[in-house]
């Protein structure tokens, strides 16, 4: 059996209460979840679920006061600033806002630099890596010179991909990458997402709140409700017979999904499976 690449067990998080709410808030209750090497796990639920709190967890952003994370066979629930600075080459992250996301006095080959360069990138190197990263993302050469309020929010997107390509990480956190951009453009940044994947094998712990979405790109999907994973299963199972009342509820009032999308991004996932089975018998 394929070894997970991320393991998530039973994650409690508190946040320490302020103001007015002087007891600490229990954001996660104890949720469990694991993602294979190569594989989109979509993690729905409503508003205050808990699903950015588990991906910045996950990051080292949110404070576990129970459970593990354990990454690559390695605990990273509690790691120090230059253990968690060293894990950023495995592990990125794409936000949500294309537009505060990148530094406005930055040219985008400055934006895309800095991760490489703190990687350990030669510099000499690293200008052949920034024209490859455009072009991964379908962005042209010329892009380099430019700076981020130059661009659309969709070409933004693909500039902050880029950037959370540029040390060719095992894991990146998508935390509502597509919700600030209008329908088409979605589309085609997800589709770049799914490209990334197929040629990298990259796995993405992908945070939304669109059951369109994550119909559109997940192997499995994940329930979040209230701080609890409610339901946890294959894409197409969740969403066209979920167990849950919750899930049952959420799903009820969703547009139907592609099902040309959905059986090819199955087998993908089978095939990619097996493969990895192979390699390790
Ligand atoms: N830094 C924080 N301090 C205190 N409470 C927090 C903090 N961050 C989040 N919370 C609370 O934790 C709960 C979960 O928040 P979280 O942002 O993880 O939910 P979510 O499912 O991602 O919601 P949304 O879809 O609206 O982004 C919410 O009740 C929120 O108010």
């Amino acid at each position: 059996m394929t070894a997970p690449l991320l393991e998530v067990e039973d994650l409690v998080v508190d946040y320490p209460g302020k103001g007015l709410r002087a007891e600490a808030f229990r954001a996660l209750k104890g949720v469990s979840l694991d993602i294979l090497p190569g594989e989109t796990v979509g993690l729905v639920g409503e508003s205050g679920s808990g699903k950015t709190t588990l991906g910045r967890a996950v990051l080292g952003l949110a404070p576990v006061t129970a459970g593990a994370i354990t990454y690559d066979g390695r605990d990273i629930s509690h790691l120090n600033r230059r253990d968690r600075r060293a894990l950023s080459d495995e592990i990125q992250v794409v936000f949500q806002d294309p537009y505060s996301s990148l530094n406005p006095s930055m040219t985008i080959e400055q934006i895309l630099t800095e991760p490489l360069t703190a990687g350990g990138v030669a510099s000499g190197e690293a200008k052949g890596r920034v024209r490859d990263l455009l072009d991964q993302v379908g962005l042209p050469s010329d892009a380099r010179t430019r700076l981020p309020r130059e661009f659309s929010g969709g070409q933004r997107q693909r500039i902050a991909i880029a950037r959370a390509l540029a040390l060719e990480p095992r894991l990146i956190v998508c935390d509502e990458p597509v919700s600030a951009l209008d329908l088409s453009t979605q589309k085609r940044v997800l589709d770049l997402l799914i490209d990334i994947q197929e040629r990298t094998g990259v796995a993405y712990l992908f945070v939304t709140h669109d059951l369109a979405v994550v119909r559109h790109i997940s192997h499995r999907v994940a329930v979040m409700y209230r701080g609890e994973l409610v339901e946890t299963g294959d894409g197409d199972q969740v969403t066209s017979r979920p167990q849950h009342p919750y899930t049952q509820r959420l799903f009820m009032a969703a547009p139907v999904p592609d099902p040309d999308r959905q059986s090819k991004r199955r087998e993908q996932r089978r095939a990619a499976l097996a493969a990895a089975a192979g390699d390790a018998a």
